[in-house]
């Protein structure tokens, strides 16, 4: 009798769900009506038809990419409201939708009118009387779930003949025990109340949510970027939004949830590639990592910036008339700091010889010399090989990487580091680049780790952008020298955010100018370096905010000076803070375990609830090193494969990681029988295809889920570094199913 009532109800919802299809394909073969329309007109090739037809390209192509995105559960919810408000249901989906009367069928689960839908409770039905959640599989519906928010409308509707039946068993548990893949999934259909507040808060300051792990805050500041997307097109997408995480890892795990919620309009970069052009995916030593992302290298790198490039010349000659003119360490020590104190250096390459010139005129005291004059003599040096050569040589147009390079020399990086680091915190720096690059020339970025990238855009900003010359001066480098330079007009992210809209987010131009973004919104916020608050900070200046994190944990071992950073990159923004209690991640059974040791070891967690219960708690295992420690990893490894569906993740120590690769690699098991496991041979590279059994270490699993876990060595973990213990608890609140730890 239930089976018949659910199937009724589902197939109910299939007739509405099918209507909808039908409208999206109008909708489609509009949009590509218009987008053929627009070529069209195009081709008539006077200037208005070029400047009509890209704007109803990109509209229509804009139109397209957001109904192919939607195909996924299109429909997602149903609101029944009281006979007062409306007796016809409304309906919730990834996108609006009006049928050809202009009347709406489907609401924007964005839109003021789809709140209610998440805010409604049944402590505050608000005219709700059920709500519905319609599980989907493409175009088709599988099931249905529905609340009862409000028992007495319900009864009153169903006395005047509405028929409104309660089925299902919830769908947020239905949601929360379903297996894990490699990506996250967006979470419309059960978005609760408390994250709906966070998801719709103004896009004004700075907005910033806390909770322990699993309660949502990535998947929360994601919908909240869409969300202001669609409350703020012109804005947001004109100034582009800017979306930091920890790692490339896990940028690819939340790529698919903003498309999938109809939006593409986003910069998604880990924090190795926060600078334009730079991907840098490894990471320095704890120790190392420590010294570069220490505040004190913004002045370590200053200084560097205002050196003379290594083997620059330091002196010039010439002989003018009567006088024989020299340039000495002196006369050129007092141009250097004439032309520094004007700005960033590279912005003095137009007044270069202008100084020079200045100095040198003042040694012409011959009477011949000083009858010819001034324009005399600049002509005359202007045109000489040997000056320009000279000038060009002892103030070169500079870029990051090559300073960033001179730090490798041991005498250099002692000068600009002295008083500021350590001898021991040189040894470390010099250690970590000379192992990595040449020590000599220009330095390619491809070898830069992810803690040199601050450093790295840090002097971008203290040298400035080269200027750019006039299209015909182009190829000559000493047009840059040689007085008035044409510059470029560059558009500030003011500029941009009030650009006529239809233009997306302006494609990287490596220019300093164009860093600035209209939204910043930063992951894991609590692992940032004051190094790395710095480098994000410089991207918004002019924008507003979303910061998500937990301090508990963080893997930053100086918090106040972190803190510090935060503050001056967001100095000036009011801040407005939400909080996230429940966990929708672990099992209970597994949050109580790793609660347990965060309270062991002295952790200042913030304890969410853990809502789902499986019955299962964590396996604690002892096993000694080498074959036994092998053997017994394997033996669980294919266990907790077998008994989930999802991913499993295999988290060890740093050290261990290419061992435990190697083993895995030979375990046949895994690729045979294991419900289509495979071992993931590097966990610097995402496996490929869908492997769902991977090696990672503490590090790599901070954002990311799996079904099962299995901890290597939790002690060496913890011992990897002084902030190894908020690691540890970072790796035990990962799986959503089982847990073992192998000591
Ligand atoms: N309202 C919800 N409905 C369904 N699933 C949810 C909901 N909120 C969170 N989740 C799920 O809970 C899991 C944890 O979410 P998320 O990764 O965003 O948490 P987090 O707070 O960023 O975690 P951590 O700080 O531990 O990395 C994800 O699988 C997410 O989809």
């Amino acid at each position: 009798m239930a089976e018949e009532l659910v199937d009724r109800e589902v197939a109910s919802e299939q007739a509405f769900v099918d209507r909808v299809y039908l409208q999206l394909e109008r909708a489609g073969k509009a949009a590509q009506q218009l987008a053929k329309e627009g070529h069209s007109r195009g081709r008539l090739g006077h200037e208005g038809g070029l400047v009509e037809r890209d704007a109803m390209v990109f509209q229509a192509a804009k139109r397209i990419a957001q109904l192919d995105a939607a195909h996924e559960g299109l429909v997602f919810g149903r609101l029944d409201m009281t006979d007062a408000v409306d007796p016809q249901p409304r309906y919730v989906g990834r996108i609006g939708l009006r049928d050809d009367n202009h009347d709406s069928m489907l609401i924007d689960w964005r839109a003021p009118a789809a709140a209610v839908f998440y805010q409604a409770t049944a402590a505050e039905p608000r005219e709700v009387i059920r709500r519905r959640v319609l599980r989907c599989t493409g175009p088709r519906v599988v099931g249905v779930e529905d609340e009862l928010l409000d028992a007495e409308a319900h009864s009153d509707a169903e006395a005047a003949g509405r028929d409104l039946p309660i089925v299902g068993e919830g769908a947020l548990m239905a949601q929360l025990s379903r297996a894990r893949d490699r990506s996250m999934h967006s979470i419309v259909a059960t978005i609760q109340a408390e994250q709906d507040k966070a998801i719709r808060a103004p896009g004004k300051g700075v907005v910033s949510i806390s909770g322990g792990p699993g309660t949502g805050k990535t998947v929360v500041a994601l919908h909240r970027a869409a969300y202001l997307l669609y409350n703020d097109r012109r804005r947001y997408e004109s100034g582009g939004v800017l979306i930091v995480g920890p790692s490339g890892v896990f940028m690819r795990y939340i790529e698919r949830v903003l498309p999938s919620l109809g939006e593409t309009a986003v910069a998604l970069r880990s924090l190795g590639e926060v600078v334009d052009g730079v991907r840098a995916t490894r990471h320095d030593e704890p120790a190392v990592a420590d010294v570069k992302g220490s505040e004190r290298m913004a002045e370590v790198v200053r200084r560097a910036a205002r050196q003379q490039a290594p083997g620059s010349p330091t002196e010039f000659r010439v002989f003018w008339r009567d006088d024989r003119i020299v340039l000495d360490r002196g006369a050129l020590g007092r141009v250097r700091r004439h032309l520094m104190s004007q700005g960033r250096r590279n912005k003095q390459l137009p007044r270069v010889s202008a100084a020079l010139l200045d100095a040198m005129w003042r040694q012409v005291r011959g009477e011949r010399g000083r009858e010819e004059g001034r324009e005399k003599f600049d002509d005359e040096m202007l045109s000489r090989d040997d000056f320009l050569d000279f000038a060009l040589a002892w103030w070169p147009p500079l870029d990051a990487p090559t300073v960033l390079s001179w730090m490798r020399d041991p005498e250099f990086l002692a000068r600009v580091a002295e008083g500021v680091l350590s001898t021991e915190e040189q040894r470390l720096l010099l250690k970590s680049w000379v192992s990595t690059g040449s020590t000599t020339g220009t330095a390619p970025t491809s070898d830069l780790s992810i803690e040199d990238v601050p450093l790295l855009d840090e002097l971008r900003y203290a040298l400035g952008d080269v200027p750019q010359k006039a299209d015909d001066e182009r190829d000559d480098p000493l047009a840059l020298i040689e007085g008035a330079v044409d510059i470029q007009e560059l558009m500030t992210a003011a500029d941009r955010e009030y650009a006529p809209s239809g233009r997306a987010w302006a494609p990287p131009t490596h220019s300093i100018d164009d860093d600035g973004f209209a939204h910043v919104l930063i992951d894991e916020a609590q692992d940032l370096t004051p190094m790395q608050w710095r480098m994000v900070g410089r991207r918004g200046r002019t924008a507003s905010w979303t910061i998500v994190g937990d301090p508990a944990q963080s893997s930053w071992p100086a918090p106040e000076e972190a803190a510090a950073a935060r503050a001056a990159a967001l100095e000036g923004k009011q801040s407005h803070d939400f909080h996230l209690s429940t966990n929708y991640r672990n099992s209970a059974e597994i949050y109580d375990f790793a609660a347990a040791y965060a309270g062991r070891v002295g952790l200042d967690a913030d304890l969410p609830d853990a809502v789902r219960r499986t019955g299962v708690p964590p396996t604690e295992i002892v096993a000694a090193d080498g074959a036994d420690l092998e053997a017994t990893t394997r033996e669980v490894v294919v266990d907790i494969a077998r008994q989930v569906a999802g991913t499993v993740g295999i988290v060890v120590p740093a050290a261990r990681r290419s061992e435990v690769n190697a083993w895995l690699a030979s375990w046949p098991e895994l690729a045979d029988d294991a419900k289509g496991a495979r071992a993931a041979i590097d966990s610097a590279v995402p496996p490929p295809g869908d492997d769902r059994v991977v090696v990672l270490t503490g590090l790599d699993t901070k954002g990311l889920e799996f079904d099962g876990i299995i901890v290597v060595r939790p002690d060496e973990i913890e011992a990897e570094s002084a902030t190894g213990r908020a690691t540890l608890y970072v790796v035990l609140t990962r799986a959503t199913q089982l847990l073992t730890t192998i000591s």
